[in-house]
């Protein structure tokens, strides 16, 4: 055993009986009383001023009164507390945006701070794998920042040196359960730092009914629902075509009749048309009349109506060849969504391979050349696999909808997107709750975005009929 210990360990064991604990003698170094009070005293000081510097407000709800009491005695300060509890809680009552924007989200987050992620930070690293204990010392990544909204904690982290990204967002199940939420997002906020977002309540759980129909006559982006931080969700389908996948009941229907929506009062002013293919004839045969001529339910009518989309595209290619590199819709050259709703039944699961043929090359002739002359495409689908839909990486913009399996996460919003909190295969299928809801990654950002979209009822479509027939 003695020849096991390290260097001159053996000189400091105190006991090795069997029975017991093997026992060393610490080294004990004799320092003078005054070193050690002026140690603690500066750590002290050090410590206050830190204190101060990173937590202000806290710290002065503290030390104000506590200076009062002391300078004026202890009356005055207790008025001082009654006018400082009175005061922001008449603030609150009075305008409670500016007063939670202002105080309230920055208590929340020192709160949160203190009691649920520094007082976690430890165990949840080092059990995750994140940190490391080496030696008798803790490498842990540190905790920086935390910020309150109105829904969700953002948390910024700088990473010990020599870890990625992929590291943090491998573990997102151990942190959200670490400290406590549903589900944790990772992002990048600079080199070697991360925000993490971990939302304390869904703010897209309730259903959102239908927006109300837009004044403006434009081509969009138009607004076809919410996204989790509040904000309205643009989808921009005039210069792009976008691809929506999700189960069966995840709200496809949704997202494309939120869109029509939108577009509604161009098509009204002739600025936009909307062609539908509907093979499976139950979503938009019901605003069938809103589309005219240009319907589609039966494969042969759908390959013949993709055709005809190719052909005005065609022909306005040839037209604006050397004149313009991009489309501005005009009563002559109308913006052209082509819908398609269930897009597999016309493709992977058709039976008539030359029908077959006909409609994935207008497909991926349109969605190759369209953009650039405004003719765009707004397929939905189910099953987002390759086998079945071979042409889904010619969308630029996609968006996930509740999914059945994890692996079709990245498949539809490309790789990664799951790991860093594109959690479709969790939204949930109870049509209340998760109907519409969504994933989407801006072009902007690779990080993917929470969305909702609104509920566009049979009533609301029926209106919409009528108005355009007005
Ligand atoms: N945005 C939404 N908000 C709330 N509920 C919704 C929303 N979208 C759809 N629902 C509800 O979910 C049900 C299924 O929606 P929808 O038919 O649009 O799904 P889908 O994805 O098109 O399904 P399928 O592929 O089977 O046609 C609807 O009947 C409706 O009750």
């Amino acid at each position: 055993m003695f020849r096991k210990l390290p260097g001159d360990e053996a000189q400091h064991l105190v006991s090795t009986t069997p029975d017991t604990a093997v026992v060393f003698r610490p080294a004990v170094v004799r320092t003078p009383a005054f070193v050690t009070f002026v140690i603690f005293a500066w750590r002290l000081f050090a410590g206050s001023v830190r204190l101060f510097w990173r937590h202000p407000i806290a710290s002065a709800v503290v030390a104000v009164p506590c200076a009062v009491a002391w300078l004026y005695g202890w009356l005055q300060s207790v008025v001082l507390i009654a006018v400082a509890v009175t005061a922001p809680a008449l603030w609150c009552v009075a305008h409670r945006p500016s007063f939670l924007r202002l105080v309230g989200w920055r208590l929340l987050a020192f709160w949160r701070l203190v009691w649920v992620y520094r007082r976690h930070w430890q165990p949840v690293m080092i059990v995750s794998g994140l940190g490391r204990h080496l030696r008798g010392r803790d490498y842990l990544p540190h905790l920086m920042r935390i910020r309150c909204t109105s829904w969700a904690d953002v948390v910024t982290v700088r990473m010990l040196h020599g870890q990625a990204v992929k590291d943090w967002a491998d573990r997102i199940d151990h942190l959200a359960h670490g400290f406590g939420a549903r589900s944790c997002r990772v992002s990048i906020a600079r080199a070697g730092r991360l925000l993490l977002l971990f939302p304390r309540h869904d703010p897209l759980a309730v259903p959102l009914p239908a927006l109300p129909i837009p004044d403006e006559v434009s081509v969009g982006p138009v607004q076809v629902g919410t996204r989790e931080d509040g904000a309205p969700w643009l989808l921009k389908v005039h210069g792009t075509h976008v691809l929506v996948a999700g189960a069966t009941g995840a709200g496809k229907g949704s997202v494309i009749w939120s869109t029509v929506r939108g577009l509604l009062p161009a098509v009204r002013a002739g600025l936009a048309q909307i062609w539908a293919l509907d093979p499976k004839r139950m979503e938009l045969s019901f605003g069938r009349a809103l589309f005219g001529e240009r319907y589609a339910a039966t494969p042969e009518s759908c390959a013949d109506l993709l055709e005809a989309a190719v052909e005005v595209m065609q022909e306005r290619a040839d037209r604006f060849a050397g004149v313009r590199r991009s489309h501005v819709p005009t009563v002559e050259d109308p913006f052209v969504l082509v819908v398609v709703d269930e897009v597999a039944f016309l493709t992977a699961y058709q039976s008539d391979k030359g029908l077959k043929l006909r409609i994935s090359a207008a497909l991926a002739t349109l969605t190759t050349q369209g953009r650039a002359v405004g003719v765009g495409v707004l397929a939905a689908l189910q099953d987002p696999r390759k086998e079945v839909m071979n042409i889904r990486n010619l969308f630029p913009d996609r968006i996930a909808l509740r999914l059945d399996e994890s692996e079709q996460v990245d498949m539809v919003l490309g790789d990664g997107a799951r790991d860093r909190g594109a959690l479709a295969d969790h939204i949930s299928p109870v049509p209340r709750q998760g109907a519409g809801v969504g994933f989407v990654r801006l072009e902007a950002s690779p990080d993917p975005i929470r969305v909702r979209a609104a509920y566009v009822s049979d009533d609301a479509i029926r209106a919409m009929v009528e108005a355009v027939a007005a």
